[in-house]
């Protein structure tokens, strides 16, 4: 059988995705030792970049060629909005962080990069560019999350074991499968040239989640502090 496209990513992203596993932030969620003031930072920086992810599933769904893809990303939109958006702001509520103060967020530097460049890249390809943008966010976050379930206790921390039970779910699995099935079948019949420029935008998000962990993990925001 053919390599699957989703393989020839995997292996070009593989030892930058072991790297997030080294990050301290990460490291401190599946050991438990994180500073609560620096997943309080995530957490709010990390509602408003959902807001953003979730709008590259609608753009793919406005330009799906055919109903089973429009389906899928809106299966993805729904998913994301009111499942994985309605645990945050659970989960959030738990670290005192009300909903008014989530979407008060001003998003940091990092953030506003990231999304910028999905948007930028989904607006401006075909549904192709949509699911590859996509792509590293969901895959990635399933990796960390089935990778920290396995760490001692991990699971069962009472901060975090939330965030690792979270994305190493089945309902989560399934939605990075999901993502993961869709360029497969979005690959197919494509130029080799094509195939590189989707592969390209896996590998500059996935340097951008590793921007996001480094976020976190400085609780960073904007390079100077405005005074205006
Ligand atoms: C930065 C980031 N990437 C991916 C996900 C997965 O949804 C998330 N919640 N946040």
């Amino acid at each position: 059988m053919a390599q699957k496209f989703s393989d020839r990513i995997f292996n070009r992203v593989k030892p930058l995705w072991h790297t997030y596993l080294e990050h301290p932030f990460v490291k401190g969620i599946g050991e438990g030792t994180l500073d609560v003031e620096k997943f309080k930072h995530y957490m709010k920086q990390d509602y408003i970049y959902l807001v953003e992810y979730s709008r590259i599933f609608a753009i793919g769904a406005a330009k799906a060629h055919n109903l089973k893809t429009m389906t899928t990303f809106a299966n993805l939109l729904h998913g994301t909005m009111n499942i994985e958006m309605d645990l945050h702001r659970e989960y959030a509520s738990t670290f005192g962080i009300s909903n008014d103060e989530l979407e008060a967020t001003e998003p940091s530097a990092t953030v506003t990069a990231y999304t910028s460049y999905m948007l930028n890249k989904a607006q401006s390809g075909g549904v192709e560019n949509a699911i590859a943008a996509v792509l590293a966010c969901a895959w990635s976050y399933n990796f960390i999350g089935k990778e920290l379930a396995t760490w001692p206790n991990a699971a069962e921390h009472e901060l975090y074991g939330n965030w690792v039970q979270m994305y190493s779910s089945e309902e989560f699995s399934k939605l990075a499968n999901d993502c993961i099935e869709l360029i497969n079948e979005i690959a197919e019949g494509k130029p080799d040239h094509e195939l590189k420029e989707l592969e390209e935008i896996v590998v500059k998000t996935s340097y951008f989640e590793y921007m996001f962990w480094d976020m976190a993990e400085n609780k960073s925001t904007w390079p100077i502090k405005s005074t205006v």
